[in-house]
């Protein structure tokens, strides 16, 4: 079994392939000193490019870096593919999967999910749909993560029904299994609303990596994360 290393509230900045190198790492050193800061109240990922996942390592201490993707081959043959080892072995600590713009079978995520836990990875698992949530529940994964691909990018959330049947529909197959709701997330208020809505954690992508000033967003939204989980208590 895989030690659960995320824990509620969650926030996760998934900076995709907008940015690398320098301009990674200066807001991964912005989550890093909010992590310290609220090391008690939230827990705090960055996802990166597997060509920057080391990097970002060795700048944090309390961020918990996170793959974009991970497939469950054995170590062996596959060219290409990235393995559960390669990752853990240079202190990566959780992985998405499944992502809408990296989708995998059910098969497959079967696959990703043990070799993530035979690796102590965290699993973060995107669904489509609310059956598509349901199906992934029963593979035991650390997260799903409730994200209808149309909305992605667009600056428009899930609607309150859309989240209330989904954070339900999960708990009734595994209450343990964290929820996360996202896409479309672009203001603070957009993640006050989320966790009060009852997610455990969400997330951002464009809404920071387009804002005005990505740091001040990062910020702004880690903290309306803590103030909503702190006044749903
Ligand atoms: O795909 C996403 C995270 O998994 C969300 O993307 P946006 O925040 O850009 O909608």
């Amino acid at each position: 079994m895989s030690e659960k290393i995320i824990k509620k509230p969650f926030f996760i900045f998934n900076p995709k392939s907008y940015l690398y190198g320098q301009e990674l790492y200066d807001l991964v050193e912005v989550a890093e000193k909010l992590a310290r800061e609220y090391e008690e109240k939230i827990s705090i990922l960055v996802t990166g490019p597997f060509a920057d996942l080391s990097n970002m390592v060795k700048i944090t201490e309390k961020v918990k870096i996170s793959a974009q993707h991970m497939d469950g081959i054995e170590l062996g043959r596959g060219m290409g593919y990235i393995t559960a080892e390669s990752l853990a072995n240079i202190g990566v600590k959780a992985t998405f999967l499944n992502h809408a713009e990296h989708q995998q079978t059910l098969s497959e995520l079967s696959k990703s999910i043990k070799r993530s836990k035979e690796n102590n990875i965290s699993t973060i698992v995107c669904a489509d749909s609310l059956e598509e949530a349901k199906a992934i529940a029963k593979l035991d994964p650390e997260v799903i993560l409730c994200e209808p691909s149309e909305l992605i990018g667009t600056g428009k959330v899930s609607d309150e029904s859309y989240i209330k049947k989904t954070n339900t529909a999960i708990r009734e197959v595994n209450e343990e299994i964290l929820v996360m709701q996202a896409a479309g997330i672009s203001t603070a208020d957009d993640v006050y609303r989320t966790i009060s809505l009852g997610a455990d954690g969400t997330g951002c992508t464009s809404g920071i990596v387009k804002a005005e000033n990505p740091k001040q967003m990062l910020k702004d939204m880690i903290e309306a994360c803590v103030k909503a989980y702190e006044e749903r208590q």
